[in-house]
């Protein structure tokens, strides 16, 4: 298998070298719109090559891993899905407008291409997927972030906070999915997974709290529904080179790499 990363930071970097370990992949081909960062991690490769677009290896790649961001993702996606090539997705938020994402799936359909999407951050995926064959009535993701997480988000700016002054736990932010991953586009793509899985962008609430206190991203998937009731905690510990990203994130792309190599589907 040949694959294409995305985008070679926290994510990219880490999961590179993993598949660089992976008897079955064959070629990774690297993108960053900072080629010197794709550079440098090629470097630490033996299977590792850079490019400077998506399109020049499309036909000789089998799978396209996005880990850049939201705005890149949405960029890749008709392209990559139009020609059948299958796309792994971290910036989940990308998918957010209706159209765009039923216009993704029908090319992806028709070109037999396949889009998979990591359960990233977060854990409950598994019960919320299986839950979500029957009637749901509740699904509230509730994150909780230190103020390193969430520096430099644009809405929390506008707002007038300044996270490194906050003192006591603060909820910065309650809504529902459709708003808060435009809101918060390096942070709650997992609202995304979350509404994709369960009862869609407009039901599924989010709050995201700031502690200042806290060491972990924390994320708690809530479900109400005829199967009963669900709360998973996740306190994940944030990569060190970014800190708006849960380690957990990183493992779950590289786990869901492992499965579509091998083609094993446990815990489906
Ligand atoms: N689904 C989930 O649970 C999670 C999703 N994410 C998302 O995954 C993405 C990657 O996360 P990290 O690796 O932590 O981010 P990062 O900021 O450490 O790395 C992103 C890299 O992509 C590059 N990049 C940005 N735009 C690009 C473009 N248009 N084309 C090519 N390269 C581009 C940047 O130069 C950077 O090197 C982010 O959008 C993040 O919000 C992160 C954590 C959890
Ligand atoms: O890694 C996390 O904790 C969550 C995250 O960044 C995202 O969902 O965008």
């Amino acid at each position: 298998m040949r694959i294409t990363i995305v985008g070679c930071g926290s994510i990219g970097s880490k999961l590179a070298k993993a598949a660089d370990e992976m008897n079955d992949v064959k070629r990774i081909y690297l993108l960053d719109i900072n080629k010197k960062v794709a550079e440098k991690v090629a470097a630490g490769l033996n299977k590792g090559i850079v490019i400077d677009s998506v399109e020049e290896e499309l036909y000789h790649s089998d799978l396209v891993i996005e880990s850049a961001s939201q705005a890149a993702a949405k960029e890749l996606l008709p392209k990559v899905a139009a020609r059948g090539v299958d796309m792994m997705i971290m910036s989940v938020g990308a998918l957010v407008d209706d159209d765009f994402r039923a216009l993704v799936f029908e090319k992806a359909k028709v070109s037999e291409a396949r889009i998979y999407i990591p359960t990233g951050a977060l854990c409950g995926v598994d019960g919320l997927r299986s839950a979500s064959v029957e009637e749901l009535d509740e699904v509230e993701l509730i994150s909780m972030k230190g103020p390193k997480s969430l520096l430099g988000v644009p809405y929390i700016e506008e707002k007038g906070i300044d996270v490194d002054k906050i003192r006591e736990r603060t909820v910065i932010y309650t809504g529902y999915a459709r708003e808060a991953v435009k809101l918060f586009p390096r942070n709650v793509n997992v609202a995304a997974t979350v509404s994709l899985l369960g009862i869609g962008f407009d039901r599924t609430k989010v709050t995201v709290v700031l502690d200042p206190d806290i060491k972990s991203n924390s994320h708690e998937l809530r479900i109400k529904g005829i199967f009963g009731e669900m709360n998973c905690h996740t306190y994940n510990v944030p990569e060190p080179d970014n800190p708006r990203t849960s380690h957990l994130a990183t493992l779950s792309a590289i786990s869901a790499l492992k499965r579509i190599v091998r083609n094993e589907w446990f815990g489906v």
